[in-house]
């Protein structure tokens, strides 16, 4: 698997005022619906980063490994590690930065994925393959890569603990499994879709329960990360206390 993010104006604004060999890393991990994506976007816009959607990854990974047969929708038989491996190291990914969306665009094999990749129902084909120990080491060296190049957001799950453990920030972003359904119930209802409260916080709950409990790269809080619980807090609340941490640990913020 190869990966390549476009070179736009998101990244290296900041250039100028880095000149280390070594670029900052902020680390944002958590589980789904707890406002990563979000803060991490804000982040890299403001600091001029680049951005690590790591999940998306996982995302393609499970879609394609989907798509193949390799798994199915309700995790009922036993994956062949090995073929998802196989499968994981024929794609060529590419981010493109989309600020419509506040998201990275994805390119594989040459063609856009469409908005399908970030539906819950391929969130669930991600946690099934993200189990895999190869799977993770084939995905490894690439995520460190996108550090070597200029200062870098990652968001997603192992970001502290295992792909950055030198980072210079981590954030371990929580809200309630209630509060994170109602978060997706609203973005569902917002983009004209039905949306099931029941359903989307049981489906919640079994994704945070095998990203927790598998035995490589669990969900958990790095030992150094700060914990915030965004339940209570709007967008611009965690943004600000974040963006406090990352300067207590010493980034300069222009605005
Ligand atoms: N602090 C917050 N309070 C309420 N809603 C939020 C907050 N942060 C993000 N959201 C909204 O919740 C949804 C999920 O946020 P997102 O950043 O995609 O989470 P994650 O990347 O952790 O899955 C989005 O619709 C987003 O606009
Ligand atoms: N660093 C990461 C990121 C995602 N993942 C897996 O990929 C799935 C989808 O991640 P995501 O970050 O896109 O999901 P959301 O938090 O956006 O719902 C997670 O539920 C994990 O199983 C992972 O194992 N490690």
């Amino acid at each position: 698997m190869t990966v390549s993010v476009s070179d736009n104006d998101l990244l290296n604004k900041n250039d100028s005022v880095n000149h280390s060999a070594r670029y900052p890393v902020i680390c944002i991990d958590g589980p789904s619906g707890a406002g990563k994506g979000t803060v991490t976007w804000r982040l890299a816009q403001v600091l001029g980063y680049q951005l690590l959607d790591s999940g998306a990854l996982y995302r393609i990974v499970g879609l394609k490994a989907f798509e193949a047969g390799l798994i199915t929708a309700d995790a009922s038989h036993l994956i062949d590690e090995s073929a998802v491996l196989a499968l994981t190291k024929s794609l060529e990914i590419a981010f493109l930065p989309n600020n419509d969306s506040g998201r990275v665009d994805i390119i594989v094999n040459g063609q856009a994925v469409g908005d399908q990749v970030r539906n819950e129902t391929v969130g669930g084909y991600a946690s099934q393959i993200a189990v895999f120990p190869t799977v993770r080491q084939a995905l490894l060296t690439l995520q460190q890569d996108m550090a070597t190049r200029s200062g870098l957001v990652a968001d997603g799950r192992d970001m502290g603990t295992v792909v950055f453990p030198d980072a210079d920030v981590k954030v371990y972003l929580t809200a309630s499994a209630e509060a994170r359904a109602e978060r997706r119930v609203t973005q569902l209802v917002n983009a004209g879709q039905a949306a099931d409260f029941d359903s989307i916080l049981a489906t919640i709950k079994e994704r945070d329960d095998r990203d927790e409990n598998r035995s490589t790269a669990p969900s958990k809080p790095a030992a150094d990360a700060l914990l915030l619980d965004s339940s209570m807090l709007d967008a611009d609340a965690v943004y600000e206390q974040v963006k406090r941490h990352c300067q207590d640990k010493g980034l300069f913020f222009n605005s």
